[in-house]
């Protein structure tokens, strides 16, 4: 049994490929764990989860990334561990409220990491989204209705792969962004990828 590390773009892990010096490609398969490049949101991923996430290969899922933060108080490049995301979007609106799927009958929205392993990191709950949230009405209705510590475009469907097929599950975020009026001038995609793969190396390095 093997990790399968699950992440939207190559330029999210590069370093990762460097370290352990994979070849190019969007599935590549090595000895001690597996890695997927599934494409940004949630569709793109779940249908790549749907053709490599395997019954029975795998005992952890990995979902690593780059996220916007809500809290001002968390430092740009900080490390999240995701232990719970919802699909903030799957619903209907109500008027000014909303109802999620689950208010309609129609299953979870919510999902949980679940994993023996310890995560020296700070657990915090995110949302997926398919639209990058930037305004200040969405961002105080999100505040009010979720109270989200992050977001991300894909983390609740890795979640709810991992779920549909049993398999144990984490999602480790770097923050590249504050969650705000779209600004790419004040995002730190460097610093936020460079913390990531730094962690995912050692993380994998220590488990084989
Ligand atoms: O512009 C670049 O150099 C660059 C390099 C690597 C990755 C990117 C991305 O934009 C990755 C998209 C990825 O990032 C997640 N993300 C980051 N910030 C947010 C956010 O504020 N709200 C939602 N998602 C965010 C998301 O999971 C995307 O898949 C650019």
């Amino acid at each position: 049994m093997k990790t399968l590390v699950v992440a939207a773009t190559k330029a999210e892990v590069a370093f990762f490929y460097q370290h352990f010096n994979l070849p190019e490609g969007d599935f590549i398969e090595s000895k001690n764990f597996d890695l997927l490049i599934t494409g940004v949101g949630m569709v793109a991923t779940a249908f790549s989860l749907g053709q490599y996430l395997t019954p029975n290969k795998y005992d952890l899922v990995i979902n690593v990334g780059i996220a916007g933060c809500f809290d001002r108080n968390i430092k740009l490049g900080s490390l999240l561990n995701i232990s719970e995301d919802i699909f903030a979007e799957l619903g209907a609106e109500n008027g000014d409220d909303f109802l999620t799927i689950t208010d309609l009958g129609f299953g979870e929205n919510q999902f949980k990491a679940k994993s023996k392993k310890i995560i020296d990191l700070p657990s915090v709950k995110s949302i997926t989204v398919n639209c990058v949230t930037g305004s200040e009405k969405s961002i105080r209705n999100l505040k009010k209705r979720i109270n989200p510590t992050s977001e991300s475009m894909e983390g609740a469907a890795v979640f709810y792969a991992c779920k549909r097929q049993n398999i144990d599950c984490l999602q480790i975020r770097s923050v590249s962004n504050y969650v705000e009026p779209r600004n790419k001038e004040n995002w730190e995609i460097g610093l936020a990828i460079r913390n990531l793969n730094e962690w995912m190396i050692s993380f994998i390095s220590e488990m084989n």
